[in-house]
């Protein structure tokens, strides 16, 4: 799987997830949306979860500040979809639904698009990488077993009612 990252540059750079992914040659980032190829763009406001039925050989993400990351920023053209309940294991929001750094965002998709030996390999350049993968090993089996987005979404209820 080709991953692609459209970096706005706007977060620390001692911390970002993304050029450090730049720097080992796992991904390819990107100073406009124009530059940004085509593909599977993974946006939190997206309506539709992303599940095995995207098949796509072409993942991207946007790199920015959560304070920056409105709707409005994502205007990458692409298939937008948003990840299922997952839970960050980066030291910034650990323990915490759905806001994941880049690295944790694009393993996910490649986890939940079946590629989880690519996963591993992005994750093993953080300390708390692998933790990631173990946090959430029953809920990714369970989304890469899926058909579609509402397979998924119906998955993702579940945790959301454990949570309640
Ligand atoms: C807002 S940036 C923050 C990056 C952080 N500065 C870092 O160093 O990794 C995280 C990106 O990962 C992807 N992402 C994170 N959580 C997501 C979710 N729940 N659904 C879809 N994409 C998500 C999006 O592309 C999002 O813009």
């Amino acid at each position: 799987m080709d991953l692609h990252v459209r970096y706005e540059g706007d977060d620390d750079p001692e911390k970002c997830t993304a050029r450090k992914l730049a720097r080992f040659d796992l991904v390819d980032l990107h100073r406009s949306d124009r530059a940004t190829p085509y593909g599977v763009v993974l946006n939190p406001h997206a309506e539709r979860a992303l599940s095995p039925a995207d098949a796509t050989g072409t993942l991207v993400a946007l790199d920015c500040s959560w304070e920056s990351a409105g709707q409005a920023r994502f205007s990458i053209p692409g298939e937008h979809r948003a990840l299922p309940y997952l839970v960050a294991a980066n030291p910034v929001n650990f323990g915490k639904p759905f806001r994941l750094t880049t690295v944790e965002a694009l393993a996910a998709g490649l986890v939940i698009l079946g590629d989880r030996p690519h996963a591993e390999r992005l994750l093993a350049k953080f300390t708390w990488g692998e933790t990631f993968l173990e946090l959430n090993d029953e809920p990714l089996r369970r989304y890469a077993d899926c058909a579609d987005s509402a397979e998924v979404v119906a998955v993702q209820g579940e945790y959301l009612d454990r949570q309640a």
